[in-house]
């Protein structure tokens, strides 16, 4: 199988982080909309959501998944990429979708140990766990409808790469 592997997933989920070893694991490249996005503007998230505002930031993520596609990659999304309709269409028309599941308190917890506020500027202006309950009500039942596979992402990194390995062979099984 050579088709590109999509990660989506709320902030905090580990789509970068457990997107680069499953791109290890298969012997893929690795890419991510947001570091593809930083590289082509100069700018972080944050400055370009300054600059920009939101709609901005959303137009160019677009433009970003389908300038990264490609076959052989593991691709991590940026949390907000399931909200475009053409970006899930996209997405599971090319490849295969994985989404990586965590609760609010776990994600809370991750990104309250390392906010990297240039990447991840506030999306409702409240405190960090309840901006991921109100994330996750409003955006869970994208995420399971754009996903291919579900996984548990509450497990370490190289545990959530098996569970991917494993969802995509018996994929391929079946
Ligand atoms: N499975 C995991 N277990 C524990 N910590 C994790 C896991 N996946 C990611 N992290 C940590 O959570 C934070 C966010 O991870 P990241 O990969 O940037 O998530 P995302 O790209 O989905 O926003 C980082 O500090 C990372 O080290
Ligand atoms: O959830 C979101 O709307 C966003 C998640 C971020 O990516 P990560 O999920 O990699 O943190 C980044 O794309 C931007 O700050 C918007
Ligand atoms: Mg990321």
């Amino acid at each position: 199988m050579s088709l590109p592997i999509f990660l989506i997933g709320a902030r905090g989920c580990g789509k970068t982080t457990v997107g680069e070893a499953l791109s290890q694991a298969l012997g893929y490249a690795f890419t991510d909309t947001d570091h593809h996005l930083q590289l082509s503007t100069q700018r972080s998230v944050t400055e370009i959501v300054e600059t920009e505002g939101w709609e901005g930031f959303r137009a160019r993520e677009t433009e970003s998944l389908k300038a990264v596609t490609a076959p052989r990659t593991v691709i991590a999304t940026g949390g907000g990429m399931i909200l475009a309709e053409e970006n899930c269409r996209f997405m599971q028309e090319h490849g295969q979708v994985i989404w990586l599941s965590a609760s609010p308190e776990v994600l809370a917890e991750r990104l309250e140990s390392e906010p990297e506020a240039a990447q991840r500027p506030t999306l409702t202006g409240r405190p960090i766990a309840d901006e991921m309950s109100d994330v996750l009500r409003e955006r869970a039942h994208l995420y399971q409808a754009a996903a291919h596979h579900q996984v548990n992402a509450m497990q370490p990194p190289q545990c959530v790469v098996e569970e991917i390995l494993l969802s995509l062979s018996l994929a391929r099984a079946s």
